[in-house]
């Protein structure tokens, strides 16, 4: 899921890597979206290490039907993960882990952060802007291109949530447009080509179904009574059996 409306998508501004919040809009879209996945199964999350997408999750999370507490894990010291540890098993059962990683970051747009999109592409010509904000290859001035977001993005992916799928985990991702379009790219094995034309909304949750190594997008479930999302597996049955 990407990020709510954060307060530069409202003022139009590229934002990349600069940390800004949801406005109220993105928590209202952050609080729907919980509502779409609230009666889906959900063990572990990871979220980027940016505020909008560290928001969006624990809105989303309020929602969920599991009421289990969100709990950020420390690990960027030895000591801040011996500080933030939970002793009790019980309570640590009533917690979802939240995974904190940089390397699902927006892509960093370089001297283009804090500039008006519209008022870059008067600049600069319609196209180049275009260039810069979708084509797959093109670096914007001093920032990342979309390949070079997926060399961190994907990687991170494939090294660390992949396994926990192939352990018949449930993982929520939320992330950022580019981040996220780039992992997209991956799972759908769109071409350079093809990713021009993907646009993510923000604050819309989409599924997908990981079997043998194979990802199907199922679209983006649409709320809490939908039977459909559940069709896809037998586990995923099971559990809507268990939760009727
Ligand atoms: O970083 C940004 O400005 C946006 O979140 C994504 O912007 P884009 O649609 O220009 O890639």
């Amino acid at each position: 899921m990407r990020h709510g409306e954060s307060m530069w998508n409202e003022k139009n501004l590229f934002t990349g890597c600069v940390d800004v919040p949801l406005t109220s809009k993105g928590v209202d879209e952050a609080i729907e979206a919980g509502k779409r996945i609230r009666n889906l199964p959900l063990d572990i999350i990871y979220t980027s290490a940016l505020i909008r997408a560290q928001m969006t999750t624990m809105l989303a999370l309020t929602q969920h039907h599991c009421m289990k507490d969100p709990v950020i894990m420390h690990h960027e010291t030895e000591q801040a993960r011996i500080w933030s540890q939970i002793y009790s098993e019980d309570t640590t059962k009533q917690t979802i882990p939240v995974i904190e990683a940089w390397q699902l970051n927006e892509r960093m747009y370089g001297e283009l952060q804090g500039f008006n999109k519209q008022e870059t592409a008067e600049k600069y010509g319609k196209e180049q802007v275009h260039n810069w904000r979708r084509s797959y290859h093109v670096r914007p001035p001093n920032g990342e291109s979309l390949e070079m977001c997926l060399g961190r993005a994907v990687t991170f992916f494939k090294e660390h949530i992949e396994p926990l799928l192939w352990s018949g985990k449930h993982v929520m991702v939320v992330a950022h447009a580019n981040s996220l379009r780039s992992i997209i790219m991956y799972l759908d094995k769109l071409t350079s080509r093809q990713v021009i034309n993907l646009e993510l909304s923000t604050g819309v949750p989409m599924l997908y179904i990981h079997r043998e190594g194979n990802f199907f997008r199922r679209g983006s479930p649409i709320g809490s009574s939908e039977a459909g999302a559940y069709a896809y597996t037998e586990s995923l049955a099971l559990y809507r059996q268990q939760l009727d």
